[in-house]
């Protein structure tokens, strides 16, 4: 049984941390243990509440400094947020933040409190279980607080830690934006099926039904994305074609690709502060 936080105050349960908080009961973590804050709280938050019993919202005097403080907030409104969430950070406890661009140094000046923090990046799989997540922990996170940390993590997908918290914004731009990567894949095929002469339901069908396989074959086979990759293209045939003009050496995917995650990860650092 994962080793989850005694206690857990969710801040912030929209679609990153409803997902996780989804993962953590599913994989049974104790409802009674964790209460939430949510503003606004969706009708999937409050179908779960009503599911599972935990606290959604409870009176501000019941709250206590819980062992995880888990900030499911954006960026932009950390600021407004942690005066607020701040006396929540004590140091018995640590603060797990998904917050996009906000390093180690941001969290620690914002929750003085905080016996560690650790800052991670999911991404949205992670509603479905199937997330990766990397994470990076300050010097004071001791092996019990990993821990913890790890179990809440892996509720939702695969972990990884790193030491070197500069990775984090190439983290972001490859695995915490890389899903909106993959859906615009689907659109940009559908639509080029439509210009091709198919219609256009058709087209979504095919485009999505396509990436689904292709993730699954993915996860199956013990080859590599380039070998499978080779194994649709028949020498001088239709793949090889459109592999031609994607795989350009001037505006190609690689190209294209390149300058995304660099501007995804120029973003993430731009965020910090
Ligand atoms: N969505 C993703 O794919 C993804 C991936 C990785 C990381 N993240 C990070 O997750 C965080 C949340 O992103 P999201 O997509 O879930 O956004 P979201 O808008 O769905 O969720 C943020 C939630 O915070 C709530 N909130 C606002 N002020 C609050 C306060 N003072 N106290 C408690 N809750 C408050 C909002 O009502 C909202 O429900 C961001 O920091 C983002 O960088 C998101
Ligand atoms: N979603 C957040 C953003 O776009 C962080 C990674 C995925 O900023």
């Amino acid at each position: 049984m994962a080793q989850f936080p005694a206690s857990i105050v969710l801040a912030g349960a929209g679609r990153m941390g409803g997902a996780m908080l989804e993962g953590w009961l599913e994989g049974g973590l104790d409802p009674a243990t964790v209460q939430v804050l949510e503003p606004h709280p969706s009708e999937r938050l409050n179908a779960l509440a009503a599911r599972f019993g935990f606290a959604l919202n409870p009176a501000p005097q019941t709250l206590r400094p819980p062992r995880a403080l888990v900030l499911g907030v954006k960026p932009q409104t950390m600021a407004q947020a942690a005066p607020t969430l701040a006396p929540l950070a004590g140091p018995d406890g640590f603060v797990l933040s998904v917050l996009a661009g906000k390093t180690l140094d941001n969290l620690a000046a914002a929750f003085p409190g905080a016996g560690a923090v650790v800052r991670v990046m999911p991404n949205l799989p992670a509603s479905i279980r199937r997330g990766v997540s990397v994470a990076v922990a300050d010097a004071r996170a001791g092996a019990q607080a990993r821990a913890e940390a790890s179990a809440l993590l892996e509720a939702v997908g695969a972990v990884e830690w790193v030491d070197d918290e500069s990775l984090i914004d190439a983290v972001t731009a490859v695995s915490g934006s890389g899903p909106a990567y993959v859906f615009h894949l689907v659109e940009a095929m559908a639509e080029a099926g439509v210009a091709a002469g198919l219609p256009r339901a058709l087209s979504e069908r095919l485009a999505r039904q396509t990436v689904i396989g292709s993730g699954d074959l993915l996860r199956e086979s013990p080859e590599s994305a380039a070998a499978l990759r080779e194994a649709v293209t028949s020498p001088g045939g239709t793949t090889f074609a459109a592999l031609q003009v994607l795989m350009r050496e001037k505006d190609g995917m690689p190209a294209l690709f390149a300058e995304a995650i660099a501007a995804a990860a120029r973003r993430s650092r731009e965020l910090s502060g």
